[in-house]
Formats: C-alpha cells, sequence, structure tokens
C-alpha cells in the first residue's frame, strides 16, 4: 500500500495500490479492459478499501466503495464535493457557456438546477408531456409489428433507442427534428470524449502535446458540430411557433420554450446567455436519452434470461388492463411488479457506475482519511450495488427482493443509488421513470418475447460496453409474438 501523492506532505490519503511513476495506476486499469467500474471493484475489495486512493496519469482519484463511503461524500461532505473536475476536454465542450452537469458549483450551477427541478423536469412538466409519450409507445409497438416476420428477430435496442430519443425530441422542441441521426450521433461522440478516460484528459501538462492537442481538437470539432446542430433545432422550433401561431394555435410549452421564457425573465441572480440555453438543451439529451435507452435494453435482456420474472410482469399487465387495446399512463400506477423489475435493473445494471465525477473543493477529512483539494472523487456504484454486504445472492436477478423493503433510489438508501444522491443527484428520476415504465409495459403487453431459434437465454451474450454510460455491447436481438394485436390500438 502506498501514501500516494506527490506534494501529498503529511496528508493520510486513503490507500491504494502501487503506483508506477508517470502513469500511476493506468496499467492496472487498462489491462482489464475498458469496463473500469468492475476493475476498481475488484481492487477495492482486494486492499479492503472503501476509500481507494488512484493516480490515473497526473489525476489523484479517490474511490468510493461501500455505502458508508458513499454517504460520506454525497451527504456528510456534501458541499465539499458539489463540483465537478474541468477537463480540457470539459473546457472546450463548455466554451460557450456550461450547461447543468458540468457547471462549476456555484450561482450559475444553483440557478440552472433550481429551473430544472422547478420547470423542466418537475412531476407537472413530465405529466404535461404524457400524450408525446403515449404517442411513441403507440409507434413503438406498431414499428415492431410492421419489422416482424414470423420466426425472425426484431433489433429491440435500435427500437427501444429510437423510442427514448424521438420523445426526448418532441419534449424539447415540440416536434420530430430532421436531423435526429446527425445529432444523436454528435451527441453519443461529445458523451464518450468527455468522460475523462482520455489521455489528453489524464496528462494536462504532459510535453507530449499530440495527444492533448488531439483531444482538444476532437472536442472543437464535435462541440461546432453539436452547436450547429442545436442552432437548427431552435431554427425547426421558431419556424414551427411562428406556422402555428399564424393558424392561431394553441400548444403545451415545450422545453425550448421554458428556456426561452425564462431567460427573458427579470431578477434572475445570474444572466443566462444562449450558450447556456443550448448547452443545457445538450445536457438534457446527453444525460436523459442514452441512460433511460440502455436501462431499457437491460431489462428486456434480463427478462429474456429470466422468463418467470417475464410471465410474471404479463400477467400483472393483463389482470390491470382487462383487455384494453392500449397501455395508457392511467394504468401505470397499478403495475407494481413492473416497477420492481426496473428498479433490480437499476441495482444490476447501473448506467452510469461511477456517477458524474466530483471535485473535492476543499481538503476535508473522510472516514479518518485525508482527501486533498482537487481530487478527482467517483463512487462505484457498481461495486456498491452487487456487495453481498448489502444484497443477498447478489448477482442474482429478483425483483421480489424489493417487495417487503423500503429501498429506493431516490438517494437516502446509500447501498443503491443509481441516481446519486446530494446537491448534484440526478433530477430526471420522475422523467426517465415516466418513459421507461411506459416503453416496457407496452413491449411487454403486445408481444411475447423469444431468443431467436439456436439461442438459449442461459448463453445469452450480456457483454457490457463502456462509452459515456455501460450499454450492452451487441444490440439485442428478440423474435416477438403477437399477444395483443397493435393494429386494435386506435
Ligand atoms: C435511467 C435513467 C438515468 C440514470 C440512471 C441517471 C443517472 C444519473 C447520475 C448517476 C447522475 C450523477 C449524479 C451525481 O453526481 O450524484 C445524473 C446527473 C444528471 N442527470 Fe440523470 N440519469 C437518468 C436519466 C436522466 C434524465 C431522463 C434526465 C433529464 C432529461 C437526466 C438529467 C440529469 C442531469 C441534468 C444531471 C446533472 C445534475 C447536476 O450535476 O446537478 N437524467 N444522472
Amino acid at each position: 500500500r502506498n501514501r500516494n501523492g506527490s506534494g501529498s506532505g503529511q496528508l493520510r490519503l486513503p490507500p491504494g495500490p502501487w503506483q508506477l511513476p508517470v502513469i500511476g495506476n493506468l496499467h492496472q486499469l487498462m489491462v482489464h479492459g475498458p469496463l473500469v467500474y468492475r476493475t476498481m471493484a475488484s481492487m477495492a475489495r482486494r486492499l479492503d478499501a472503501p476509500l481507494m486512493s488512484l493516480r490515473l496519469g497526473e489525476v489523484p482519484v479517490v474511490v468510493a466503495s461501500s455505502a458508508d463511503a458513499a454517504r460520506e461524500i454525497t451527504k456528510t461532505h456534501d458541499v465539499r464535493f458539489a463540483t465537478r473536475p474541468w477537463s480540457a476536454t470539459i473546457r472546450v465542450l463548455m466554451r460557450d457557456g456550461a450547461g447543468l452537469v458540468f457547471a462549476p458549483y456555484g450561482a450559475l450551477w444553483r440557478q440552472l438546477r433550481k429551473m430544472a427541478i422547478l420547470e423542466l423536469l418537475s412531476a407537472r412538466r413530465v405529466q404535461s408531456f404524457r400524450h408525446v409519450r403515449e404517442d411513441e409507445a403507440r409507434r413503438l409497438v406498431a414499428a415492431v409489428a410492421a419489422e416482424r416476420r414470423p420466426g425472425e428477430a426484431v433489433n429491440v435496442s435500435e427500437r427501444i433507442a429510437v423510442f427514448v430519443a424521438d420523445s426526448s425530441v418532441r419534449m424539447t422542441m415540440g416536434d420530430r427534428f430532421k436531423k435526429r441521426d446527425e445529432f444523436l450521433e454528435s451527441l453519443a461522440e461529445g458523451i464518450r470524449i468527455s468522460s475523462g478516460f482520455n489521455l489528453g484528459d489524464l496528462f494536462p501538462s504532459s510535453r507530449l502535446a499530440s495527444f492533448v492537442s488531439g483531444t482538444t481538437r476532437q472536442a472543437e470539432a464535435n462541440h461546432r458540430r453539436s452547436f450547429e446542430l442545436i442552432d437548427c433545432a431552435l431554427r425547426q422550433h421558431e419556424e414551427r411557433r411562428a406556422a402555428a401561431a399564424g393558424a392561431g394555435a394553441v400548444d403545451d410549452e415545450d422545453l425550448i420554450d421554458v428556456l426561452l421564457r425564462i431567460q427573458k425573465e427579470v431578477g434572475l441572480e445570474v444572466p443566462l446567455t444562449m450558450g447556456n440555453i443550448k448547452a443545457v438543451i445538450l445536457d438534457l439529451f446527453g444525460a436523459g436519452s442514452e441512460t433511460s435507452a440502455n436501462t431499457l435494453q437491460w431489462v428486456m435482456s434480463e427478462l429474456i434470461m429470466n422468463p418467470s420474472v417475464m410471465l410474471k410482469a404479463q400477467a400483472e399487465l393483463h389482470d390491470t388492463l382487462q383487455g384494453k387495446p392500449i397501455v395508457t399512463e392511467d394504468d401505470l400506477a397499478g403495475l407494481k411488479y413492473l416497477k420492481l423489475i426496473i428498479k433490480e435493473t437499476l441495482r444490476l445494471h447501473p448506467v452510469v457506475p461511477l456517477l458524474v465525477p466530483r471535485e473535492c473543493q476543499e481538503t476535508c477529512k473522510v472516514m479518518g482519511f485525508d482527501i486533498p483539494v482537487g481530487t478527482t472523487v467517483l463512487v462505484n456504484v457498481w461495486a456498491i450495488s452487487r456487495d453481498p454486504k448489502y444484497w443477498e445472492d447478489p448477482k442474482m436477478f429478483r425483483p421480489e427482493r424489493f417487495e417487503n423493503i423500503h429501498i429506493n433510489f431516490k438517494g437516502t438508501d446509500f447501498e443503491f443509488i443509481p441516481f446519486g444522491a446530494g446537491r448534484r443527484m440526478c433530477p430526471g428520476i420522475t422523467f426517465a421513470e415516466a418513459s421507461m415504465e411506459l416503453a416496457l409495459a407496452s413491449l411487454l403487453y403486445h408481444f411475447d418475447w423469444e431468443l431467436p431459434s439456436g439461442f438459449y437465454s442461459t448463453k445469452l451474450n450480456m457483454v457490457e460496453k463502456m462509452g459515456g454510460t455501460v450499454r450492452r455491447k451487441n444490440d439485442l436481438y428478440l423474435v416477438p409474438t403477437v399477444r395483443m394485436p397493435p393494429s386494435a390500438a386506435p
């Protein structure tokens, strides 16, 4: 074990594995491939270190891997860890103004956060988009039915991603976006390059400037492209509004309307620039789409491997709907088992497994160790929610485990925080739940699902891929059989 960290003086840092000069612990992480949350979990277990020090290139990192450590970081010392590290990449991506996800802790972040909680992602706002989700869920089942050939598989991953993307775009700009595919591509790249594991960000002061400038160039190109596409979305939005006003039509506010209205309000503590507005729009997609879509893909993967769970969920749906032609959001409240399935999936497959990185703003003591100012702090939610200390048979997919206990993901039960906790916790839970529940209920109500012939559920490939979020490495292909014909839908 080391007492690492150059210049740490007499500080008592959390224990960590041996470090090499220059690269620190990168070699131990990289040797096991890109699923770093898994490698970090086994390192922390081996060292019995709920708080563990690492150095990734030049970046000092502390990883919290127990419920107590997570509570200390996100609750007890909340304010000290309430800012995000700004790498060279993030600086480029935020050049025209920060959004909510990366805004440094301070007045701008507070204002954006308040706007998100009270206006953009409030329960009332989420409710106001009900018709969009119901309409997109109908399209989802219609698309599966149309694509289906007897005995042939449908790309479920793709259908789910399209459902989530189209609903998000419509809630944001009131309509489909003509450049949706380009936009999603640029967004996925932005998420990947901002995740902090590229060489330029790990060696910010390096003289080997080529990879630093390579990273910066890539970030610059991505930033330019994303902002051009947002400009395009804003223009399309304006044209639509003008046409609607001309026709005397009155529409619900979409999220762009809300943002532009708030921008004009007097008395804002910090003026909102168009740069901030565009960054928030990007945030809503970046933080909301891949996360919800990937979670749904993991749900469907687990259901295929656990057919008795799928049958139980379908039985609940049929009992609740009593032959109604489609699932509506009124039906969701009665679907208790379906909600447990989503909960259990968030436990086994937290798609943001290390939370979004925090940075220590002020040297402080946590669990008897010193965390120096400037340290990047990660919370290994993946490790915590599979730890046998808190979970019986942690690797088993068993939604029933949540039946008689009051553990929830709302940020107070630290053994289960897939959305984080404290001031920086995800503000999009209600938004995410609404689309995930409706899409899942619709897929299970209208179809039975099987693996293509020759595949066995116990052999389903569950290999993960880490981009900005954790997704399936291979798209999920399943064979649907119609159970309740979507054509019966109005
Ligand atoms: C299954 C779906 C989702 C998961 C698992 C998830 C998870 C997370 C996590 C782990 C964080 C970091 C929390 C922390 O640092 O403690 C976060 C932050 C955030 N999420 Fe989500 N999220 C989801 C869906 C959404 C949706 C649908 C939206 C909005 C449309 C959203 C918006 C945000 C924003 C804006 C932040 C940054 C908050 C801040 O820094 O103050 N998320 N999310």
